[in-house]
């Protein structure tokens, strides 16, 4: 769906530019409807409002659960916290960090040195890890019997029966994956499983939303459609779309699926009327399962009842299976994309959590309006949960390494933001945390886009890769429209919190200095991605505590809080809650007991530094404190004049900046050009993303914004002219 949007009536308030304190003004007082512009309707501010006090209240108990550790006799605290200490461990030990449950081999020989990569590198963009899987065949005297779609694994649950008594590996096949994802397994379903009946929960109350106007669906591009004053109004075309399943309202009859164990929103969906065009005949099930339970893609393979799915493409390959782009032969429109669970009793165990999460969020939102991915049917085939979705187009993160710039313009990364920040908040008032936001979670809904040739030297100075990938072009979307995808580690947050989730990179500090966790740590993830998305590249890439610890105070410009490093301190002496098991030789042995300060660089009993040179180098030469940092950035597209200081009010900001620029324009009249883009208006505007970015980077998670403050940020007042805005008026008629 599309429509031509002409703005201009409306004039965006500017930023409170006589604001003299360091942290910006958040006490606007725009509301809790402030991320459905012009909606002034009461009756949707009194479910907002409800919806937040209920929010406010998940967070405070999480929290105080969490953090309390004074009140060791709090009624609140988990009551399984002291068989938890048992489990813990165990967990600790099976989850402890990324590399140890992946059972692909890999290859490090490719610029994939992620922890030798540093920003100062020319290939830093090429921070990957190749997963090569080798096509080798054997047969197996693990094997077992398997006709059965109910097949078992044996007791490790780490083997799973294929249909025909061997076992293949995936073809040869690469794929790059940059960040692994924690599988959060046995023990969430030890947790919950009490309570789980296999209906969605009860206390979670469904709220009744209201569908948003055209108008409300400006926020997909963020205030890309608003100007400041002194802009010209920008007349946008904003394509916004809902589920291509949803054809409301269309009541069809399901059909007799004789193992379907939940089929969900087929009413949405259309059937097929005479059949499909793709003919199944010349197509032979030949799904086959290799060695640890991954379906084994082959193009044109059939599955599902009566050989319904085709499958086309393989779009992704995780820790809990592959999703593929299929041709569903029953309904219209007919791509789709499945994801084909591991079958391995333990992963199977986890796409229950992601189908009662993935069916909470479709009830609450069958549109699609809150960007999240919309489930709309789930089956068992041969022993593989399939859960069947959606079809989007690549992640950002894939579209990033295809670009001969990564970084998005202003403009794209505010409308990303906004959708991220909004459908964060909807999750949280749900009461669910989706605790692995990340770049390669979020998929592009429409990738056209127009691409502007790159000056010869930038081509240069590319990576090989990059270079090849881009074609020596920067590609800007037409539609920053996203979906947030994978839903394998989200939880609600009455449930068992395993001390450690999220992808490293994208990690919040009370996780790591395990003090527990709760909504905090999805904000903390946005404001990582948020930052990869204007620098180019993961703010973090690291692969240990220490460093990570030592990274984190880097770009804050500030220590660990005292109260938090002795909050963590109190909980590892009386052994309370949930701790990750290397909290002692990783995280707490590098804090000074008496100043409560992280020892780093790291020293021997001698004295002497064992920090490795290195590592040195990449906290200290490649980040910096994050208002240098994203200012450095910048400057590829503004110049060298654009520096911001978040220690100094926007006015004193600006008229240094000002004094530059006429300095630059009086001695070299020549490179006025480079100067002239910076603007007031784009320097505020960049000058309150960060002041968000530093809110939502706060260490102590009881402090930090949450999502639905973040919405009222005044950087979300603000709009910004560039190639993102040049995108749309070039490109919409
Ligand atoms: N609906 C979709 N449309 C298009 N591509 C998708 C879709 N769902 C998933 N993908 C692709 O498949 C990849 C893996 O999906 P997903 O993250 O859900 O799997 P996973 O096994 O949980 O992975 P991880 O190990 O990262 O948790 C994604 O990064 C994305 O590229």
């Amino acid at each position: 769906m599309s429509q031509n949007i002409q703005i201009g009536t409306r004039k965006r308030s500017r930023a409170n530019m006589n604001n003299s304190t360091t942290t910006g003004p958040t006490g606007n007082t725009s509301g809790s409807k402030a991320f459905l512009d012009n909606f002034e309707d009461t009756r949707t501010n009194k479910l907002l409002d409800e919806m937040f006090a209920r929010q406010n209240s998940f967070l405070t108990d999480n929290l105080r659960n969490s953090l309390d550790l004074n009140q060791t006799d709090n009624p609140l605290r988990p009551r399984q916290h002291q068989h938890q200490l048992f489990l813990d461990n165990e967990n600790a030990i099976e989850l402890d960090d990324e590399p140890r449950t992946i059972n692909t081999t890999i290859n490090n020989n490719n610029n994939n040195n992620n922890s030798g990569s540093s920003r100062v590198d020319e290939d830093a963009d090429d921070d990957i890890i190749f997963i090569k899987e080798q096509p080798i065949q054997f047969s197996s005297p693990l094997i077992l019997p398997s006709s059965s779609s109910n097949a078992n694994t044996n007791t490790s649950g780490a083997i799973s029966a294929a249909s025909n008594n061997t076992y293949i590996t995936t073809p040869k096949k690469f794929k790059k994956q940059r960040t692994i994802s924690l599988p959060q397994l046995p023990l969430s379903k030890l947790s919950y499983q009490s309570n789980y009946s296999g209906v969605p929960d009860q206390n979670i109350a469904i709220v009744p939303r209201v569908t948003q106007t055209e108008n409300e669906l400006l926020h997909l591009t963020g205030s890309c459609a608003k100007t400041l004053e002194g802009n010209k109004a920008v007349s946008l075309t904003i394509a916004h779309s809902t589920s291509p399943f949803y054809n409301s309202p269309v009541q069809v009859t399901s059909p007799p699926q004789p193992t379907l164990k939940r089929q969900i929103g087929s009413s949405l969906r259309k059937f097929k009327s005479n059949g499909s065009s793709e003919s199944t005949s010349s197509n032979k099930s030949n799904f086959k399962t290799d060695k640890d339970g991954h379906y084994v893609y082959q193009e044109n393979d059939v599955f599902g009842s009566g050989g319904r799915f085709i499958v086309k493409d393989l779009l992704g390959q995780g820790t809990f299976g592959k999703v593929l782009k299929c041709i569903d032969n029953k309904y219209e429109p007919n791509y789709v994309a499945v994801k084909v669970i591991r079958a391995v009793d333990r992963y199977r165990e986890a796409a229950k959590t992601e189908l009662r999460i993935l069916q909470t969020i479709l009830n609450n939102d069958p549109q699609g309006q809150f960007q999240c991915l919309l489930l709309r049917e789930c089956f068992d085939y041969k022993n593989h949960i399939c859960l069947v979705t959606d079809l989007y187009g690549r992640s950002i993160y894939d579209f990033m390494c295809s670009n001969g710039v990564a970084r998005f313009p202003g403009s794209h990364i505010q409308a990303i933001a906004r959708q991220l920040i909004r459908s964060v908040c909807f999750l949280h008032d749900l009461g669910i945390i989706h605790t692995d936001l990340k770049p390669e979670n979020i998929l592009i809904c429409d990738e056209t886009h127009i691409s502007q040739n790159l000056p010869t030297k930038t081509v240069q100075s590319l990576s090989k890769r990059r270079r090849e990938a881009s074609k020596g072009k920067r590609k800007i979307l037409k539609n920053p429209e996203i979906k947030i995808i994978d839903f394998g580690s989200a939880i609600f947050h009455y449930e068992y919190h395993p001390p450690v989730i999220s992808t490293r990179h994208y990690r919040a500090p009370e996780i790591v200095l395990g003090l527990g966790w709760s909504f905090p740590c999805d904000i903390w993830s946005i404001a990582c991605v948020l930052v990869e998305l204007v620098i180019g590249e993961s703010l973090y890439p690291i692969h240990e505590n220490l460093e990570h610890m030592a990274m984190m105070q880097r770009i804050n410009g500030t220590p660990f809080p005292t109260d938090i490093v002795d909050k963590m301190l109190y909980k590892s002496k009386h052994k309370l809650g949930n701790s990750p098991s290397d909290l002692n030789s990783t995280v707490i042995k590098h804090f000074d007991k008496k100043t409560l300060s992280l020892q780093w660089p790291e020293k021997n009993k001698r004295g002497d530094t064992i920090t490795t040179e290195k590592s040195m180098k990449r906290v200290l030469q490649s980040c910096d404190r994050l208002d240098i940092y994203i200012s450095k950035a910048l400057k590829l597209d503004y110049g060298d004049c654009l520096s911001i200081n978040w220690n100094l009010p926007p006015e004193k900001n600006w008229s240094l900046i000002n004094s530059k620029l006429l300095w630059k324009r009086q001695i070299h009249s020549s490179s006025a050009a480079a100067t002239d883009e910076l603007d007031k208006e784009t320097f505020l505007f960049w000058y309150w993303f960060i002041d968000l970015l530093r809110k939502m980077f706060e260490f102590d998670p009881t402090k930090r914004i949450t999502a639905k403050d973040a919405l009222d940020h005044e950087w979300f007042n603000l709009g910004i002219l560039d190639d993102g805005i040049a995108t749309y008026n070039n490109t919409q008629g």
